[in-house]
């Protein structure tokens, strides 16, 4: 393994498809090779709030992140060393009281709705993706989702995509996809973008073996 393990970031916005590519991506090597590091299992600790007053939680925004803690982790794998990961329960809002220790891996992929807005996250990546997909379909998507996996009504994912959201999409989320060098149009279907990716890793990847 070289130095430093390659860091590649997949933003994009919710129900863009970050999720599905990161996983096609993975598919194409060895479990030893790729670690998945999610934003999301990085959201602020909210465990000492009573569960009404975390219902009121804008997720969409920048501060609801602890990215001190996400970059600290990311410094200690860039150095070879193992993390205790959070776990994050979308249920209830919160991180979950238990942890997963994660061993450092030659890839990483930093997969999350803001990666891209904090400077100090971008500087540590090698390669910035950002998944582009048409709102209609991120809701449509995200409704599907929320509703089946993280225990939410309709009207909580309409009410939450309106107020929160829609607006800090706009705010935040869009205007970073300036940053990326590759723009993956629909997300996990996109059987283009994903060989490109995996052929740009497996070069990577051959690069640093034949340096050893
Ligand atoms: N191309 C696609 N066609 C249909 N459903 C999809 C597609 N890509 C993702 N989904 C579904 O949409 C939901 C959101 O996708 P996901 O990859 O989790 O997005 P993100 O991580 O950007 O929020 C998931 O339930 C996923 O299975
Ligand atoms: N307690 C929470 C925490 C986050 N969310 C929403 O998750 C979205 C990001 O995850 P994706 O997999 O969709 O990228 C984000 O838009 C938050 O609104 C939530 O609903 N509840």
């Amino acid at each position: 393994m070289r130095d430093k393990p390659v860091v590649i970031g997949v933003a994009g916005g919710s129900g863009s498809g970050k999720t599905t590519v990161t996983r096609s991506i993975c598919k194409r090597f060895s479990d030893k090779t790729i670690l998945v590091i999610e934003q999301d299992y990085y959201y602020k600790d909210q465990s000492h709030l009573p569960f009404e007053e975390r219902l009121n939680t804008n997720y969409d925004h920048p501060l609801a992140f602890d990215n001190d803690l996400l970059i600290d982790h990311l410094n200690y794998l860039m150095n070879k060393e193992s993390i205790e990961k959070p776990i994050y329960d979308y249920k209830m809002h919160t991180r979950s009281e238990e942890s997963v220790v994660v061993e450092p891996k030659e890839v990483i992929i930093l997969e999350g709705i803001l990666i891209l807005e904090d400077p100090r996250l971008v500087d540590l990546m090698d390669i910035k993706v950002f998944v582009d997909t048409d709102a209609d379909i991120r809701i449509i998507r995200r409704m599907m989702r929320d509703i089946k996996d993280r225990g939410r009504s309709l009207d909580s994912v309409i009410d939450q995509y309106v107020n929160n959201v829609r607006p800090m999409h706009l705010q935040f989320v869009e205007p970073t996809k300036r940053y990326a060098d590759i723009i993956i149009p629909e997300g996990g279907q996109n059987h283009v973008a994903i060989d490109i990716m995996a052929t740009k890793i497996e070069n990577i990847l051959a690069k640093n073996h034949t340096k050893q």
